[in-house]
């Protein structure tokens, strides 16, 4: 017998009543608060709750090196139980959001009680923007549409191609991407080892403008993660400007017609040349696995792979793997495939600081999927204090405290705030076992190199079938590894968890004016400097994104940087059709001055100190640190915003623009 209709209807009703109301009694309390106050408009709700909680100052217990008794934002338990009371009062399936966006003042005021601590005016901006209530604030007028001329082409189609792509569409310039793989998603493409999982909180690693409720994990599987950037690519109708398994050779720039020159070459080897008034590189650093030189590795009997070029039919099943490498990546894997294997060696040159973090390997339930689906703004409130607690508040982190580092091995207060956490997890996980205490002791300062979230490793390296070795490997032999300490290890499979060789854009061979190349001027790479981590003079409309020292590596994750990163370009590129330009170059003493500040505000970090490894993530061969960004995020948000024309040479066009008849994009 079938329900009738209305008999539907009522148990859909139900359902959606006793959906909400179970969310109610688990979801946090901070962003229902504060759908309270969008679904009834009464703000006096805030100073009702907001005077019983203490707002405190943002990152003091960092900076001072107090650890706090509760952990930052969390209200009280008596505050959480009268905030879920009055949403069973309030809420109703039928909720809207009568407050919609609040206006700055209130806003504010919002985030002081969303995060009990104090939100000062100069973050409201980047709040409402990265907490995905507004999209961002275009800078420079529109009044001028885009030329048909004025193309723009795009190299890469990961987290930044992608966001580069819905941006120019949204601007209406005409463009095309180059995406060398036979699919999106850049590093979720490539990266499909066991374990791969994204380490920073995808409620907020993910586009402001593009939320997504339905996340399985708070920190999700790269599967997951690449699944969201197909949908997102789906959703903006841009798969076909994205030219996939193409891989761009060149780009050279033409100097007395004002375009770029873009050679690209497609799987089956056939070459294109392609025209574009500019060019935007979105290549991430990550793209070359770092592949050690060890003597007979080609002689192993078993299988090598690396990670970031796994091999979806390798079966570790009862197999002796050896995994070389220490750092996410290794993590994740050894916590991955302990259960299978035969027996695992973990060989470790310089292990990292590692620091628990029960929410990596948590599912999202439900009753929190059915608020952020549901529940109006609770979904952005909850970014919002997802990156208000992971980002500038962290600022002082990496930063030196010369008093301090004077007479402490930790940099500061708040690094030896770090630094505590990690060897507590340390030692309590190994009560029993010095010697793995004793090897997995790091010897540089926390944020030296990246801190690692447990997803369950050192639980692994408990295990009776699993080994660590601190050492490298001297040499393969066709059945197993010799060690740098002499150890010889029977194996089946080495997984190579080295990581990537740092590359910044010199892959491809980029020429500007006067013939000059990119990997020239930047010593092949080993020397990169740019305008605000993307301009580089001689290179106009060249966009370098995810340039040297761009990188939020105090806090936040990849995709604040996606967002601004492409938003200033918008806005350079509508300066100049705004304008009648062609090109803008920086100054080379603008890019020098800003330079120098950067070391300047980098000397002061531990990512340039003994310590941070020499040719590793963060330092080039001569010790500078090309990687970070030595700003805090809402001051390099804030100078990304739009193009200050006193830093720029214009180029103009030798013939007026409506005089010209002419398609530059092939
Ligand atoms: C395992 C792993 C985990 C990570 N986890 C996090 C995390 O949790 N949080 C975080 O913030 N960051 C993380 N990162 C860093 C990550 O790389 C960035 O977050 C982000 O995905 C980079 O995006 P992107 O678009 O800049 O570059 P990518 O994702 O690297 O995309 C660049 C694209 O350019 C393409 N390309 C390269 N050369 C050419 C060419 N010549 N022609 C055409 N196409 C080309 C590549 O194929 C690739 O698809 C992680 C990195 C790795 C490796």
């Amino acid at each position: 017998m079938t329900a009738s209709p209305s008999a539907v209807g009522s148990r859909v009703a139900d359902d959606h009543e006793s959906q909400l109301h179970a969310a109610i009694d688990i979801c946090d309390p901070a962003p229902l608060l504060m759908s309270l106050v969008h679904v009834t408009g009464d703000t006096g709700l805030l100073d009702e709750f907001g005077s019983r909680l203490t707002i405190g100052e943002p990152g003091n217990h960092y900076r001072t090196g107090t650890r706090p008794t509760t952990p930052p934002g969390q209200y009280p338990d008596d505050v959480v139980a009268d905030i879920r009371a009055r949403a069973h009062e309030l809420l109703t399936p039928e909720m809207d959001d009568r407050l919609g966006v609040p206006e700055p003042e209130l806003f504010g005021r919002m985030a002081n009680v969303a995060t009990s601590e104090r939100v000062d005016e100069e973050f409201v901006p980047i709040l409402r923007e990265q907490a995905g209530f507004v999209l961002s604030e275009r800078r420079v007028p529109v009044t001028v549409t885009p030329p048909a001329d004025f193309s723009v082409i795009v190299i890469g189609a990961g987290i930044v191609g992608i966001n580069a792509a819905i941006k120019l569409q949204d601007a209406g310039f005409r463009y095309q991407v180059f995406e060398t793989r036979h699919e999106i998603g850049g590093t979720w493409s490539r990266n499909t080892y066991p374990g791969a999982a994204v380490d920073t909180p995808s409620h907020y690693y993910s586009y402001s403008f593009e939320l997504n409720p339905d996340w399985s994990k708070y920190y999700p599987s790269g599967t997951e993660y690449q699944k969201y950037l197909k949908g997102v690519v789906d959703t903006y109708g841009i798969a076909e400007n994205i030219s996939l398994s193409t891989r761009v050779l060149s780009a050279h720039w033409i100097d007395d017609e004002h375009v770029w020159e873009v050679t690209v070459e497609s799987a089956d080897g056939t070459r294109e040349v392609h025209r574009a008034r500019a060019v935007v590189t979105a290549l991430g650093m990550l793209n070359s696995p770092n592949i050690p030189d060890v003597e007979g590795m080609d002689s192993f009997a078993g299988t090598v792979v690396h990670t970031a070029e796994w091999d979806e039919n390798l079966d570790l099943t009862g197999k002796r793997v050896v995994v070389l490498g220490t750092g996410c990546t290794s993590v994740q894997v050894v916590a991955s495939i302990v259960d299978r294997v035969k027996s695992l060696d973990v060989v470790v040159r310089s292990p990292h600081w590692i620091v628990p973090e029960k929410s990596v390997v948590n599912d999202v339930p439900e009753g929190e999927k059915w608020a952020l689906a549901h529940i109006p703004r609770y979904h952005e409130w909850f970014r919002l204090r997802s990156y208000w607690f992971a980002s500038d508040n962290l600022y002082a982190m990496p930063r030196i405290d010369p008093e301090w580092a004077r007479t402490h091995f930790s940099a500061s207060p708040a690094n030896e705030m770090v630094l505590e956490t990690a060897l507590n997890h340390l030692r309590s996980s190994f009560a029993d076992r010095p010697d793995l205490v004793e090897k997995l002791t790091p010897d540089f300062r926390p944020y030296s190199k990246r801190i690692i979230k447990d997803p369950g490793f050192f639980r692994a390296l408990a295990r009776e079938h699993v080994a660590l070795h601190r050492a490298s490997f001297q040499r393969v032999a066709p059945d197993g590894v010799v060690t740098t300490e002499g150890e010889f290890i029977p194996a089946d499979v080495i997984i190579l968890a080295t990581g990537f060789a740092l590359e910044f854009t010199t892959s491809i061979d980029i020429a500007g004016r006067d013939g000059r190349t990119l990997a020239g001027q930047w010593k092949n790479g080993n020397d990169p400097r740019a305008y605000l981590g993307i301009q580089v003079s001689g290179f106009p409309n060249l966009f370098v994104t995810a340039g040297p020292n761009s990188a939020p590596n105090h806090g936040a994750g990849h995709n604040i940087l996606s967002e601004e990163h492409v938003h200033y370009i918008i806005e350079c590129l509508q300066y100049l059709v705004e304008n009648g330009h062609d090109a803008l170059d920086v100054r080379q003493d603008v890019l020098d001055e800003y330079n120098r500040k950067v070391d300047e505000a980098l000397d002061k970090t531990v990512w340039v100190h003994p310590g941070a490894e020499i040719n590793g993530y963060y330092r080039n061969s001569e010790g500078r640190a090309v990687v970070p960004c030595p700003w805090r995020l809402v001051d390099y948000w804030t100078l990304l915003r739009e193009p200050n024309p006193k830093d720029f040479d214009f180029i103009d066009p030798a013939t007026p623009r409506d005089e010209r008849n002419g398609d530059a994009s092939k």
